[in-house]
């Protein structure tokens, strides 16, 4: 009764109404009469306050390029993640449009200023409200060529900032979730990459779109050669658990040796390929410390494949109780390539290969290249540090077909002159190169027409190198006199 007795009446009630009605229009009416991007700015700001401001609500994670001296996958996760959110509408992203990547290139912008917060994106997960920044570093010009026992990397990074009551779930689904999203992501429309040390501009790791056209269908080899290859890395590339077992870093090195012009860089990119591994081609002239090498063999992501070339140009692992040609008699091949030097010593290089930094990192590919095996240090190619070594070499009958399948058009079994090239490849030592070169300015020709120019070359080929001693056949005799004469003895 009281309580009734307490009530306004129904005319202060409706004043009171009237007069909240009345300022809420107003207030509306005057928020109107702010432009749009004012309005955006301001309830954004609002929302960073609240999100940032707060130490006793908000979480702040740093993310950074490298933790410690191996790159964070995480960092990397976001970079593929963020762009592809809904909400990514509203980033700065760098757009540009390369030669060498077929479709637009998006890369996220950085504050302008150093140490500039530069919102990236706002994010929802399971009704949890995150906010990431990406920050450019006060310090970016540093890098870990500069100071090798950096703690971790200079370079940009992001911050995560999310209400402190969701920290659990940010750690335990959430971070998980962006990982496992920008997986698969990169999954689906993945292109390689090819990586270079040390760029033009930087002392880092920088990349382009891996472009060769090289693959395990346009490369010449005898089939069985070919197949051998493939199954060795079938079998690595499902052996995590192998490895594992018995207590082995995850990576397979292979050495591949030749001539220049058989096929040894097309090789590399065919396995990339196989894989979907990108590629990281180190120039070991231009490292400066063993540890600066540590550092950039510790900063390649897995999945990829590391490759040196020419590695018996440099002096540090050359054999020096060797000459080259002295071996096996033959005149020392010229393949106009200059010895190089490192400021790495070998034991710095065997450590990369295969010492305690190259564990760090699964699912790698070494590959060393090299003109003249005979040349290096036999410690760097023994069994376990190189798993495998595959010779290139001049081309072989049965590798002639496939190059004739990829340039003409025409298969094994098609045409009669293809048995007799594979006749004179027996005693020829022509390199794949030269006569893909053959084929390729002849490919607008008949077939009969460049097939009939392949047997003319390979003819004129075994005519010079029966004039000038080299060649399989002068070999072959140079070896029977040679034994001849020891039994002499
Ligand atoms: N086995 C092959 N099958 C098909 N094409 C080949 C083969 N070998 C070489 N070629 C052709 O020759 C070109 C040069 O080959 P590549 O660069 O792979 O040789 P390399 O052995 O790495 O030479 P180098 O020792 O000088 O680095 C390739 O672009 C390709 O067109």
């Amino acid at each position: 009764m009281s309580l009734l007795q307490n009530l306004p009446s129904y005319s202060t009630l409706f004043g009171a109404y009237a007069s909240l009605s009345g300022t809420v229009t107003l207030l509306q009416s005057t928020v109107n009469l702010v432009p749009q991007p004012i309005r955006n700015f301001v309830w954004s700001q609002t929302q960073k306050y609240l999100l940032t401001n707060h130490s006793s609500s908000t979480s702040t994670f740093k993310i950074r390029e490298f933790y410690g001296l191996e790159r964070n996958l995480l960092f990397d996760a976001a970079k593929v993640y963020l762009p592809n959110l809904p909400s990514a509408s509203l980033m700065k992203v760098d757009v540009a449009r390369v030669r060498s990547h077929k479709n637009l290139s998006f890369a996220l912008c950085e504050g302008e200023r150093e140490g500039e917060r530069e919102v990236v994106v706002e994010d929802t997960f399971r009704n949890i409200k995150v906010t990431w920044y990406l920050i450019r570093s006060q310090n970016q010009v540093k890098n870990f060529r500069e100071n090798p026992f950096i703690s971790s990397s200079e370079n940009s990074y992001f911050e995560l900032c999310f209400n402190s009551q969701n920290r659990d779930e940010v750690i335990s689904d959430y971070l998980q979730h962006v990982l496992n999203t920008s997986a698969s992501l990169t999954q689906k429309d993945r292109e390689l990459r090819l990586f270079t040390y040390p760029s033009k501009y930087e002392s880092n790791w920088t990349s382009t779109f891996l472009q060769h056209p090289a693959s395990f269908d346009t490369i010449a080899m005898e089939p069985d050669e070919k197949q051998k290859i493939i199954d060795d890395l079938k079998l690595f590339q499902s052996s995590k658990e192998f490895y594992q077992g018995i207590g082995k870093a995850w990576k397979r090195g292979y050495l591949f040796y030749g001539p220049p012009g058989t096929g040894k860089s097309s090789l590399i990119v065919a396995i990339a390929k196989f894989l979907k591994y990108d590629v990281y081609d180190l120039d070991l002239s231009s490292i400066r410390s063993n540890s600066e090498l540590r550092n950039v063999v510790l900063s390649i992501s897995p999945k990829s494949v590391l490759v040196i070339e020419d590695i018996d140009c440099y002096k540090e692992v050359q054999d020096r109780s060797k000459k080259i040609g002295i071996m096996n008699n033959d005149p020392p091949l010229d393949t106009g390539k200059k010895n190089k030097g490192s400021a790495c010593t070998l034991s710095g290089i065997l450590n990369a290969i295969d010492g305690l930094w190259s564990g760090c990192g699964e699912e790698r590919i070494i590959i060393l290249t090299t003109n003249h095996k005979d040349k290096i240090d036999p410690a760097l190619i023994r069994p376990g540090r190189i798993d495998k070594q595959i010779e290139l070499s001049y081309l072989k009958p049965m590798a002639f077909p496939e190059l004739a399948s990829n340039y003409l058009r025409v298969r094994d079994g098609e045409h009669p002159l293809l048995e007799e090239i594979k006749g004179l490849l027996e005693h020829t030592e022509v390199t794949p190169a030269s006569v893909a070169e053959e084929l390729l300015w002849r490919r607008r020709c008949s077939v009969d027409h460049a097939l009939g120019e392949v047997v003319n070359f390979l003819k004129r080929k075994k005519m010079e190198e029966v004039k000038e001693g080299t060649g399989t056949l002068a070999k072959s005799n140079r070896r029977k006199s040679k034994r001849r004469k020891s039994s002499q003895y």
